[in-house]
């Protein structure tokens, strides 16, 4: 159709603006820089995002190994163009340009560790990242993976307000996994489709600080209470079931590349300008007391568009959100001293 629309116009002037018409207003140049590229998560989310038919460029740092992750991925025949960026003195260029960053740089856990044990080396490696993506793409949206994102995301928004472009609406905590992991368990007790299943997942990404909301998963299923307190910790114990089941080889990575790359889609509809685009989100927030706290988010073109209200809450769920508020506020607190300090 665009091939005959250019055929059969007359001036070679009017050609090019229809071209030009034409691809802005159907699918937009987008850079999307991932920042941890080589790692677990890193690679098949670089695959998956290669697969993206909205990103016209992919940009891939890491600290290593890059170079063999981007020409590997780079041999793929679909839109975007790859380019992989190694070391420091490479970021520069990764993030120049960046529509949407993303960042599952860090170390993960191991079996007996929490996600907090991991505060001391990635809370830097965040800090430091952040620092750049103030400085060379001030205005690209941030999706967050790195651990602990109950803190890893208010060091970046610290670290942006220094830099004097914190803008609350740009920067997410990918907490997609948490939703995945509770619509696929979900199904399975419910005996319903698994993607016809919508279940929200609130509060943050830690332990109890996950806090599903069973009683507004739809399709309806009645599943006794023992049942929906079982599904709760199994969601809230997702990360840590994958992790002792790869016994030291790290953490959950493949579900996550997926999780990461569905919220990535999301965030690039709503830059594009497509109406109710709704996905959760660890994102600065006002609908509790808690100044950071995941919840439905409507995307849009400057990223949060709205956040949604939590809605109404079994008692179950209405004891797990006040038992989670203590944790999520330390985390909170932990990240911006951090930051600051
Ligand atoms: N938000 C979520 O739901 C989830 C978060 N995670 C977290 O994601 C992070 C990464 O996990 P994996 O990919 O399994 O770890 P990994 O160790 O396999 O990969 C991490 C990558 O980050 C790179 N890296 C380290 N420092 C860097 C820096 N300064 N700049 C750029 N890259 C740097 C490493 O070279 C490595 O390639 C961990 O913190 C993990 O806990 C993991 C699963 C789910
Ligand atoms: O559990 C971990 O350490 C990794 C993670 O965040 C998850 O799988 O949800």
């Amino acid at each position: 159709m665009f091939r005959s629309v250019i055929v059969r116009s007359s001036s070679s002037a009017k050609q090019s603006l229809l071209r030009r018409s034409f691809s802005s207003s159907s699918v937009p140049e987008r850079k999307v820089a991932i920042l941890g590229a080589a790692g677990g998560i890193g690679q098949p989310l670089a695959l998956l995002m290669k697969l993206n038919p909205l990103v016209s460029s992919l940009s891939l740092f890491d600290i290593a190994n890059t170079p063999g992750v981007a020409a590997d991925v780079g041999h793929i025949n679909t839109r975007s163009e790859v380019v992989g960026y190694m070391g420091d003195d490479e970021l520069a260029k990764a993030l120049e340009g960046a529509d949407l960053v993303i960042i599952p740089a860090g170390v993960p856990r191991k079996p007996g560790m929490t996600r907090d044990d991991l505060f001391n080396i990635n809370a830097g490696i965040v800090k430091n990242l952040s620092s750049a993506i103030a400085k060379y793409c001030p205005h690209a949206l941030v999706n967050m993976i790195s651990n602990p994102v109950n803190s890893t995301v208010p060091i970046a928004a610290e670290i942006f307000k220094k830099a004097g472009m914190y803008d609350e609406k740009k920067l997410f905590g990918v907490t997609t996994l948490d939703v995945v992991r509770a619509k696929t368990f979900y199904a399975g007790k419910a005996n319903v489709p698994v993607a016809e299943v919508n279940v929200p997942v609130i509060g943050g990404h830690a332990g109890v600080t996950i806090l599903p909301l069973f009683s507004q998963a739809t399709p309806q299923a009645n599943l006794s209470a023992d049942v929906l307190t079982a599904l709760t910790k199994r969601t809230q114990d997702g990360g840590t079931e994958v992790v002792e089941a790869k016994a030291g080889k790290g953490s959950a990575t493949l579900s996550m590349a997926y999780a990461g790359a569905l919220f990535a889609d999301a965030c690039l509809k709503g830059l594009n300008g497509v109406p109710d685009v709704v996905e959760c989100s660890y994102v600065q927030s006002t609908i509790t007391e808690l100044p950071f706290f995941a919840s439905k988010v409507r995307l849009g073109k400057n990223g949060v568009e709205e956040v949604l209200d939590l809605g109404p809450l079994s008692d179950f769920e209405k004891e797990g959100l006040e038992a989670l508020k203590p944790e999520l506020k330390s985390s909170i607190e932990k990240g911006v001293k951090f930051a600051n300090q």
